[in-house]
């Protein structure tokens, strides 16, 4: 059996963070371990408050996991404070994972800090060198490269920056910006636009982290990164397409959709 770690924080509304990746890595058929961050109270409306978990659990938790079972790929989401970013860092570098995907979760959907503004430096220095691949969103690439990101032609230009800044590989995800959502990958060398078709829809809590979840699981299978990214790709597409009309905001993506219709057992 494949296997996939998460290391973020908890959404009590189950739309985003480590809920949405366990759900991601049992849709994708592989088993899912989780380090638990911090923990919100959250629903698809707002976030209401956030509790950090010390950093020695959140190293305890680490050490368990390796220590005693096989990690085929780990992602990382939800940091919150400096000291989270370096003790990650720190108790990663000491077992080198094969596959690290970093999402680098700063604000949520309803405009909450979800990674202090002094933790900022650390998850460039200490954790982006640390990643086989980052996932940031168009907001998150502006603050981490310094630059305005207003189209595609920028979007380049940022994950060139990315490089500079240590990167091995970036999804830069074009979600925010008011085309389809085209996301550009960027390996170091060659680009490729990972195209897909906007849904107009008012339900993408989790987005985020589904998608980087989905890459994980990917490559915890055997998969290249390009092609991990692609599937990826086209599983957040159906999770949006198929999202769930649950609470009064935003709305969690489907995970059920794809094991259904595996099953048969969804008639649509
Ligand atoms: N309305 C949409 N329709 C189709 N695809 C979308 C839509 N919105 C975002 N995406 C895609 O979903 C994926 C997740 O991107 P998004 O930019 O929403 O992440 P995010 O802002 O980090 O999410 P989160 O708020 O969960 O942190 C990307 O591949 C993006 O292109
Ligand atoms: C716990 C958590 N992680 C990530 C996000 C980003 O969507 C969120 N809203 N909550």
């Amino acid at each position: 059996m494949k296997t996939a770690l998460t290391i973020a924080g908890s959404d009590s509304g189950g739309g985003a963070g480590i809920q949405a990746d366990l759900k991601t890595f049992a849709a994708h058929g592989v088993y899912g371990m989780s380090v638990i961050t911090a923990i919100t109270a959250q629903n698809t409306v707002e976030v209401r408050s956030v509790q950090n978990i010390d950093e020695q659990i959140i190293q305890d938790q680490i050490e368990a996991v390796f220590d005693d079972l096989k990690v085929d790929a780990v992602k990382i989401g939800m940091l919150s404070s400096p000291s989270i970013v370096t003790t990650v860092a720190e108790t990663l570098a000491k077992y080198q994972p094969n596959h690290i995907v970093l999402d680098p979760v700063m604000v949520s959907k309803g405009g909450h800090r979800l990674l202090a503004e002094d933790a900022i430096s650390a998850l460039k220095e200490e954790l982006m060198p640390l990643a086989d691949i980052i996932t940031p969103n168009i907001p998150e690439a502006e603050i981490l490269t310094e630059q305005k990101i207003l189209n595609e032609l920028d979007m380049k230009s940022a994950c060139i920056s990315f490089k500079k800044l240590g990167v091995k590989s970036v999804l830069l995800k074009g979600g925010h910006l008011s085309t389809d959502p085209n996301d550009l990958f960027y390996d170091g060398e060659n680009f490729y636009w990972v195209k897909g078709k906007r849904v107009h829809t008012k339900n993408t809590h989790g987005t985020g982290c589904t998608l980087s979840s989905a890459i994980a699981a990917n490559l915890a299978k055997g998969n290249t990164l390009l092609t991990s990214v692609q599937l990826a790709k086209a599983y957040i597409e159906v999770a949006i397409e198929h999202s769930l009309d649950l609470g009064n905001g935003h709305g969690p993506t489907n995970h059920f959709y794809e094991l259904y219709k595996r099953a048969h057992l969804m008639n649509q």
